[in-house]
């Protein structure tokens, strides 16, 4: 099997378990390929299945049967900009602090791979979201898991983004910001800004201002069939455009369209692990004390 793994450092304590999880992939003898910068760390700290190859960003992934995106929230949300269209299966390893969307803890990797090779979990689809500029700010990565985000950049005041469904206006927010997430996003920033949770096969898109300054304006939930669009005004000739972890500057004058994405990101989903033990979880509904013993977690 050839397996591909994306990483982040990790800290000591996380290391035996790593260790263990290139042993299990050697004497399976899976064919395994690194990411460069993470196989940089890797090198002179542990052990390589032998034969291990290296790969850089633009690198094609064609043949690879699954990968593995070992750190947190943030490396899952990079792997998924080097699967891109190719839709491999992304297995997350979470040896940073959330986990969130990557679930699987260190102390779960062998039964986690042992899965991947029984084929013994589900896939779940997750839809991506993919923006349209021009001029052109994103090149090929212009897709992203979580949401797309127009914020200010380097003044305090506010800016006004006025915002289209399919060509018709919707509003112009006066805010620090807007946000436009799918439904995986929805636990991510738009959350923050008084978005709802939505369940991952939702198919809509949550349009949440950042701060707005109108206290009746709420953030919206909108098909994701839909074409949103924008344009951003204010005192400064400068924005900054995001999707997940990546942002760059932007003059005000860009045009903005964003849209579902035509492919999907795919997540390895084990027995164990499912969106609302996560949310009991990780977001920590379940701790209401009140709720009887015996109810998991
Ligand atoms: N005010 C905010 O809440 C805020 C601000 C900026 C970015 N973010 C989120 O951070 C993401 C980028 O992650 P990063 O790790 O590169 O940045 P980061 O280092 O700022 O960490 C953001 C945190 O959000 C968590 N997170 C990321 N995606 C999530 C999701 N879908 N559901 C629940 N939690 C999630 C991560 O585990 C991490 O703890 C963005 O896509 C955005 O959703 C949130
Ligand atoms: N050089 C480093 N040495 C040790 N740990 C690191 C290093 N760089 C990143 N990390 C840790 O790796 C973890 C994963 O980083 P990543 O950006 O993927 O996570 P995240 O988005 O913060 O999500 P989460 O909150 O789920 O960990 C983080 O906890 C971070 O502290």
């Amino acid at each position: 099997m050839k397996i591909a793994i994306l990483g982040k450092p990790f800290d000591d304590e996380a290391a035996p378990a790593i260790q263990a999880l290139l042993d299990d992939l050697a004497a399976r003898k899976a064919e395994v390929l690194i990411g460069e910068a993470f196989r940089t760390f890797l090198d002179n700290r542990l052990r390589l299945p032998e034969g291990t190859t290296e790969f850089r960003r633009g690198d094609s992934l064609r043949g690879v049967q699954y990968v593995l995106s070992i750190g947190g929230d943030g490396t899952l949300l990079d792997t998924v900009t080097y699967v891109g269209s190719l839709q491999i299966p992304i297995l997350g390893i979470h040896t940073g602090r959330l986990g969130f969307l990557a679930t699987i803890t260190p102390d779960r990797i062998a039964q986690a791979i042992d899965a991947l090779y029984k084929g013994h979990f589900n896939i779940e689809e997750r839809s991506l979201i993919r923006v349209d500029t021009d001029p052109d700010v994103f090149g090929s990565l212009n897709f992203g898991l979580n949401e797309f985000s127009v914020l200010k950049r380097d003044t305090s005041s506010m800016i006004v983004v006025h915002t289209y469904i399919d060509g018709e206006y919707l509003n112009s927010y006066w805010a620090d910001g807007l946000v436009v997430a799918t439904p995986t996003g929805s636990t991510g920033y738009s959350l923050s800004c008084g978005g709802p949770v939505m369940l991952p096969q939702t198919n809509n898109f949550i349009i949440a201002p950042v701060c707005p300054h109108n206290l009746n304006v709420r953030p919206l939930v909108v098909s994701d069939q839909s074409v949103i669009s924008f344009e951003i005004e204010g005192r400064s000739t400068s924005y900054m455009l995001a999707l997940d972890s990546r942002s760059l500057p932007v003059e005000a004058s860009v045009q903005i369209a964003v849209r579902r994405e035509t492919f999907n990101a795919r997540l390895v989903k084990l027995n164990h692990v499912n969106f609302l033990s996560t949310l009991r979880s990780k977001l920590n509904w379940g701790l209401d004390r009140r709720n009887p013993a015996g109810i998991q977690l």
